[in-house]
């Protein structure tokens, strides 16, 4: 089973930092953890540190930060992003001062990648649209990826994703000839989606939208953990729905 984060596990807010952990959820990812043999794992555009920020009861759990370029393994390995170039810091003050002029924008910096969010301020759109083209010429080997109200600028010749990411997990134990599982809401889901469709899984997104790979629907973070829950709690009483 694998689990996106933000959108799907956790509601939105405002700010990267203002997401709210419900009561209970890590709980039950625990015990599904546990129930399924180790073979859950967190896949999330946020560094795996942020990951364990918000998610903190479920440090062992493995993960795959920043859409696929970082990884924990089921048995603690862990794969480090590449480094960031010196440009980046440069462009990162950059942009800082690009959001500074639009209340709510924010500059995320996380390791080698920066991710530019309007959600609380969708008049910076478009300076951040055209920023980041602007920030390539300083970045030549970096691209940009479009999300949920958010830019990012990474590196492009990493031809990770999430899709290669669950890829790699399913090389291993424990999940290793299991029968995988997706939830995810955003554009960068759609390259997982496409692996555990590939593998004859059950690929889940949460909301709604146009041009989805994903073969079933959630409708929103809460009825992603209300699934959850009514799984652990089958698992824990031994009554399997
Ligand atoms: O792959 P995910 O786990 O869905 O992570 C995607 C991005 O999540 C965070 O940003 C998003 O959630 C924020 C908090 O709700 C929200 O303010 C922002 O608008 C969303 O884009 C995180 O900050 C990013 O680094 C992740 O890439």
């Amino acid at each position: 089973m694998f689990l996106d984060v933000d959108g799907s596990l956790l509601d939105f807010a405002l700010d990267p930092n203002g997401v709210v952990t419900p009561e209970g959820l890590q709980r039950d990812i625990a015990t599904l953890h546990v129930a399924l043999d180790g073979a859950v794992a967190l896949v999330s555009g946020r560094a795996i540190d942020a990951i364990d920020d918000v998610l903190g009861a479920l440090r062992q759990v493995p993960a795959a930060g920043l859409h696929g370029l970082e990884r924990r393994e089921a048995g603690g390995a862990y794969f480090a992003p590449p480094p960031a170039p010196d440009a980046l810091d440069a462009v990162h003050a950059e942009a800082q001062h690009v959001a500074v002029a639009f209340p709510g924008a924010v500059a995320e910096r996380k390791g080698p990648n920066l991710a530019l969010h309007w959600r609380a301020a969708p008049e910076a759109q478009d300076a951040f649209r055209a920023f980041a083209a602007a920030a390539l010429r300083l970045l030549p080997e970096y691209r940009v990826q479009a999300g949920d109200h958010v830019l990012e600028l990474r590196p492009g010749g990493e031809s990770a994703d999430k899709g290669t990411a669950v890829e790699a997990f399913l090389q291993q134990a424990p999940f290793r000839g299991r029968r995988p599982v997706f939830v995810g809401d955003d554009l960068t889901d759609e390259h997982a989606f496409a692996v555990v469709n590939a593998r004859d899984g059950i690929s889940i997104l949460v909301g709604d939208r146009d041009a989805s790979v994903a073969r079933w629907q959630l409708a929103n973070p809460t009825a992603v953990r209300a699934w959850l829950h009514a799984l652990a709690t089958a698992t824990a009483t031994g009554v399997h729905a």
